[in-house]
């Protein structure tokens, strides 16, 4: 008796599987976490300079992913019903019905179970706990609450974002470093530009759901001032590494002339009135991010690399 109903429970949640693995995987956000992933093994690494953390690199790493793209599939649940009316998301898996929402509130549990698990169990508890804050906090806070009540919803649900790289380092020490918030207030300060390029962009889409996002509310033009000052931020907070000895001039060489481009993008979104360039700020946003973390990352290794090779 039990045999057969494990049998005809397994096969259906197989086929479910085999079919819609794809939609699964884009609840998770996958180019996002994949770029969280990675700002949080340079954490790892930029933590333990010339020894490779073995355990935080396969485990941590796998803990954060899970606990993030648990947290994705969540903010997909608690926004099917506008996603469904915007036309960037309304083919997301869950406002077409590919997925059902108690089949996402599996999936999402799962991940969260075992993201956090992992974390507490091979990695440290610090670690889980702090990850379990930027779950609940990109999830539960900023999208269940200040997604929908201020304009300033994404500079404060910034900070679950931007917690990997910080996540990454207390995986290797088990302890919150300060350096570590250098590298957390770089990608603060780099959120709003990212994602205000694109609301410009998308303004209509957010103006027929009713969410404050800042073009809505203070117009086109406000927010690409708001773009310009937090890109004039992010450089001056981008050359603190070097400024506190945690990286060397090849780093900051390489920081500053990102950030001249970056820059290059908010003047020119003030200055000209050409319609491609927020979505062009937008994608460098994430070419920036990436590119800085790698130069960071390729500054604190090298004279390991000249070591080697030597
Ligand atoms: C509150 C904070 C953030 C907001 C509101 C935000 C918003 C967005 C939005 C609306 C998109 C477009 C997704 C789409 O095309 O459907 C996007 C894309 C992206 N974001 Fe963010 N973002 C935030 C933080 C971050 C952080 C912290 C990272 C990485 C460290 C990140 C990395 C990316 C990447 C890589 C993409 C491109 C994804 C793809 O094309 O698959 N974002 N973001
Ligand atoms: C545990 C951990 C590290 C958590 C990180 C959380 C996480 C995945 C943050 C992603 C930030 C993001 C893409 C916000 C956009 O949401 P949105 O609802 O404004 O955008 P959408 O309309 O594209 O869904």
């Amino acid at each position: 008796m039990s045999r057969s109903i494990s049998i005809t429970w397994i096969e259906p949640a197989r086929q479910h599987l085999i079919r819609h693995w794809r939609d699964y995987y884009e609840l998770c956000k996958p180019g996002v976490v994949a770029l969280m992933a990675f700002t949080a093994i340079v954490g790892m690494l930029v933590a333990s300079p010339g020894e490779v953390p073995w355990r935080a690199l396969t485990l941590g790493s796998l803990g954060i992913a899970l606990a993030a793209g648990s947290a994705a599939a969540i903010n997909h649940m608690v926004d099917q019903r506008i996603d469904g009316q915007m036309w960037r998301t309304k083919r997301r898996p869950l406002p077409t019905a590919r997925i059902r929402t108690p089949h996402a509130v599996v999936f999402a549990s799962l991940l969260g179970v075992s993201g956090l698990g992992i974390l507490y169990l091979f990695i440290n508890p610090l670690t889980a706990f702090l990850t379990f804050l930027s779950l609940i906090g990109y999830a539960f806070i900023y999208t269940l609450y200040l997604k929908r009540a201020t304009p300033q919803n994404i500079v404060i649900g910034g900070a679950a974002g931007a917690a990997p790289p910080m996540l990454g380092w207390t995986a290797v020490t088990g302890s919150i470093d300060p350096n570590s918030l250098l590298l957390f207030l770089i990608i603060f300060v780099w959120t709003p530009p990212h994602f205000w390029a694109l609301a410009i962009h998308r303004r209509e889409d957010y103006a027929k759901v009713n969410i404050p996002m800042l073009p809505v509310t203070h117009g086109d033009r406000y927010t690409r001032w708001n773009v310009l000052f937090y890109t004039i931020l992010l450089v001056a907070v981008s050359a603190l590494p070097f400024v506190t000895g945690l990286s060397g001039l090849i780093y900051l060489t390489g920081a500053m002339i990102m950030g001249g481009i970056y820059l290059y993008y908010g003047v020119a979104m003030l200055v000209s009135s050409d319609k491609s360039l927020p979505m062009k700020s937008f994608g460098f946003s994430i070419i920036y991010l990436m590119a800085i973390f790698a130069i960071l990352l390729f500054d604190r290794y090298l004279p390991y690399i000249k070591l080697a090779l030597s």
